[in-house]
């Protein structure tokens, strides 16, 4: 099934998300700035787009492994969540893992997002959980 995304563009530089090929999952997003990204440090780059999530949905934003693995720019806070009803600008936190500054040019892909289904859950507190086979083991309990 198709889900409509409405994006507002609010910036002169700003662009559409981009799917590089049908059937991506990733939806790579554009800065509109131009700033200087210094070794070991983060920064936050505007895309200069609002969006309208479909009901039911979240964006996970997520590095672009080309950055990553090229320059050491990756999503600090990865995946960034980007709420169903926040219609805010989507802003980008990148940190500069490398040992050289890394340069943001305008309209540079700086990462990629990705819809997903998010589970509506209603909270239940309670005194007795369902039982489980793993119950309370886990950080490494099964072995390496
Ligand atoms: O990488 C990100 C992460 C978040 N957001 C926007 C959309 C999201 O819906 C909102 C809040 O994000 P989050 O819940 O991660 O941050 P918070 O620190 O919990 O802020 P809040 O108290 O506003 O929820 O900020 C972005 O634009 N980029
Ligand atoms: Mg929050």
């Amino acid at each position: 099934m198709e889900y409509n995304l409405q994006i507002k563009l609010i910036h002169a530089d700003a662009k559409l998300p981009y799917r590089a090929n049908e059937g991506d999952a990733g939806l790579d997003l554009f800065s509109i700035e131009e700033k200087i990204i210094k070794a070991g440090e983060a920064a936050l780059i505007g895309t200069g787009i609002q969006m309208a999530l479909p009901k039911g949905t979240e964006a996970q934003i997520r590095p672009r492994s080309g950055l990553a693995l090229k320059h050491a720019i990756t999503v600090l806070n990865s995946p960034g969540t980007i709420d169903e009803g926040y219609r805010g600008e989507i802003k980008i936190i990148l940190i500069n893992h490398g040992k050289k500054d890394f340069k943001v040019e305008k309209q540079m892909r700086i990462a990629q997002m990705v819809i997903a289904p998010v589970l509506q859950v209603k909270l239940e507190e309670s005194n007795e959980l369902a039982e489980s086979v793993r119950g309370q083991a886990g950080f490494g309990s099964t072995g390496q």
